[in-house]
């Protein structure tokens, strides 16, 4: 594609090159960025709307404030790929989300412009105020100023540090970016509430005015000052939730309009004592994606023309919506079922199940704590929630999960997408631990599905399970392709199927890694070596019968899970010693996720990276037979 002409963009390497430039030219920087953004998401995919709606903030901020020693803290950070471009890796920006690229989020070992890694939500106010303390205790750095979306504004993380700033009256720069998007609509009271303080027309007639701004101005010293004055003038300003919180508020403005960003940041910057929230408005896309639904949230690599998306040719429908038509045929069935998710309906294939059933749907927005606390509730009130959750953010829930549901033994049914390695997001967004902190409470059922026919069945497992708190887990993308059963029936708590009947070294699979281990197989079978194969189904309880079975029949057995350490293959350890297996000489295997955080690629090559695909099972085997190793793999 034509990369779009940005000459005044080119000037920029580092953000202290902004420092020359007149306001016009900001407005200007800010223009070919959004040019520049588009360009580079057409190119990767990724998170684009986001990035959109805040250009002219991000040069605004970069212009006015001194990073890295001002620390600039990204909610999220699916919005920092404007903020990448101006702080010294516009050169690699088209590498993004890619093996070895930056990565789609801010990351401290990147850059020192990314002063603090994320991409779950609502981190950033605890994180500034964790700066500006060490400043004031006299570690490093200058202002701290968090960045914060309307829908990252949901979770109770969020509160927890209004909550204690407000209290410790540091110098604290929030800025409420306020584009009334989640990645779905954005839900709940306090979006209501935040609509409520810009009700009407935005900008311009804005009652309670001057009264508290205007102490906080300082004496027109400057063009930037004077015009910051008069625009406060028209501000919202005393009796918000913020203020009661103790924050100064400025706002709303008008987060696209450079000249307000301008003198509203330099104000604050000059004049600031204590904690401010500055209220933005934006919109999501900007520029665009503002007219689709999504507002651009995430998108693949497309035509900047015609907007048109390169999307893959799939064969088999994904995961999630095999569990979503299955979770909807079940709730036809049975009017106990409800479904909860914490603000990623599409995501989690929900929005098909909101659809028909409104009444039993919850988007309770960025809340996965409250989420499962609501589940326990539902299902100590007679109901069955499904607890629609990817695993990467299950783990923001893990007290409620012990203390609300299995302590108490409710029957919450965690439905648990995005289990295993998930691709471009990279290491914040594996699936890499619920099966091992699930695993170890008391009670919990803990189930993964090899495939899409098995997915169905672990539904029906699920809505069938009163007994205690079940989970099951599949991953992100498409299935395999097999046949769905039209009327799945539940699975027998704790009971795995046997695959294969083979000999000397047993394979016992638990999830999808099963096709990896069929491949495998394949392999040895042309090697005169024919393993048995196993679908364990359950991580809790294990299938102790097949297992010491296996464990019999053979001199070797191999677990493999899309896990980390700590999961299955460590219960089935556990299950052999205490059984007094090992004291007979079986060899045992576990391949479980390394001890690393992996970086973003294609899932395959992040397994690869994993040591777990079909060669790295094969050359176990071979391994553990002491057969001899494969090339490469040895
Ligand atoms: C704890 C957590 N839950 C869910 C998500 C998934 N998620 C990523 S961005 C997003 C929406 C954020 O909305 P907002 O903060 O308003 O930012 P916007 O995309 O509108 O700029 C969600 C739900 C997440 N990153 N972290
Ligand atoms: C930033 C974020 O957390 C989400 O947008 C996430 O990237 C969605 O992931 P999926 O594409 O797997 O739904
Ligand atoms: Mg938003």
């Amino acid at each position: 594609m034509t990369r779009p002409h940005t000459p005044t963009l080119d000037l920029i390497d580092l953000p202290s090159d902004l420092n020359g430039l007149s306001d016009a030219q900001l407005r200007t920087v800010a223009d070919e960025l959004r040019a520049e953004t588009i360009s580079t998401v057409s190119e990767t995919g990724g998170h684009l709307g986001a990035g959109l709606g805040v250009v002219e903030l991000t040069v605004a901020l970069h212009a006015v404030f001194d990073a890295p020693k001002d620390k600039i803290i990204w909610d999220v950070s699916h919005q920092c790929y404007p903020h990448k471009i101006l702080t010294g890796r516009r050169d690699r920006i088209r590498t993004l989300r890619q093996k070895d690229g930056l990565s789609g989020f801010t990351k401290r070992s990147e850059s020192p412009y990314d002063c603090f890694g994320a991409a779950h939500s609502s981190t950033s106010i605890s994180a500034a105020l964790g700066f500006a303390v060490a400043r004031d205790l006299g570690g490093e750095g200058g202002d701290a100023i968090a960045v914060i979306g309307d829908g990252s504004m949901s979770a109770g993380m969020a509160y927890e540090a209004l909550n204690n700033a407000g209290h410790l009256k540091k110098r604290l720069i929030v800025i409420l970016n306020d584009n009334e998007m989640s990645i779905a609509p954005p839900v709940g009271a306090m979006s209501s509430y935040l609509s409520r303080l810009y009700a009407g027309d935005p900008f311009q007639e804005f009652k309670a005015a001057a009264k508290g701004a205007v102490s906080f101005l300082p004496e027109p010293f400057q063009e930037g000052a004077k015009r910051a004055k008069d625009m406060l003038k028209h501000m919202t300003v005393g009796g918000t939730l913020f203020e009661e919180l103790g924050f100064s508020y400025l706002g709303p403005i008008d987060g696209h309009d450079m000249e307000q960003l301008l003198s509203v940041l330099r104000t604050v910057k000059t004049r600031a004592t204590g904690p401010i929230l500055i209220h933005a408005i934006t919109k999501k896309g900007k520029g665009y994606a503002e007219d689709r639904a999504d507002r651009g949230h995430a998108t693949g690599k497309f035509d900047v023309i015609t907007g048109e998306q390169k999307k893959a040719v799939s064969n088999a429908p994904s995961y999630t919506s095999v569990f979503a038509e299955a979770l909807v045929n079940a709730a036809a069935q049975d009017d106990k079922i409800v479904a909860v998710t914490a603000a990623m309906p599409d995501g989690t294939g929900l929005t098909k199940f909101m659809e028909r059933f409104a009444s039993r749907c919850f988007d309770v927005g960025i809340a996965e704590q409250h989420a499962v606390t609501f589940c326990a509730g539902l299902a100590a009130g007679g109901m069955k929630p499904f607890c629609t959750l990817y695993s990467t953010f299950l783990q923001r829930g893990y007290d409620q999960v012990v203390h609300d549901v299995a302590i108490q033994r409710l029957p919450v049914r965690f439905a648990i997408d995005r289990a295993g390695l998930v691709g471009a997001d990279g290491a914040t967004h594996a699936g890499s631990f619920d099966v091992a902190f699930l695993s170890n409470l008391p009670g919990f059922v803990v189930m993964a599905a090899a495939d899409e026919a098995e997915l169905v069945r672990m539904v029906a497992t699920a809505v069938a399970h009163d007994d205690g708190p079940i989970a099951f887990r599949f991953p992100r993308g498409e299935g395999v392709g097999v046949d769905i059963p039209a009327d799945a029936q539940p699975l027998e708590i704790g009971k795995g199927r046997m695959i294969r009947e083979g000999s000397q070294v047993a394979i016992l699979s638990f999830g999808t890694r099963l096709q990896e281990v069929e491949k495998a197989c394949e392999a040895l079978a042309a090697k005169g070596i024919t393993p048995t194969v196993a679908d364990a189904r359950f991580a809790k309880p294990l299938d102790r019968d097949m297992i010491l079975q296996l464990a019999a029949d053979h001199d070797a057995l191999i677990t493999v899970e899309e896990g980390a350490v700590g999961g299955f293959g460590s219960h089935v350890a556990q299950l052999l010693a205490e059984a007094g297996v090992f004291d007979h000489g079986l060899k045992y295997r576990s391949m479980v996720l390394p001890d690393i955080f992996i970086d973003q690629s294609s899932p395959a090559d992040m397994y690869d990276t994993a040591a777990m695909n079909a060669e790295h099972i094969e050359a176990k085997v071979l391994d553990v037979l002491g057969v001899g190793v494969i090339g490469k793999l040895a």
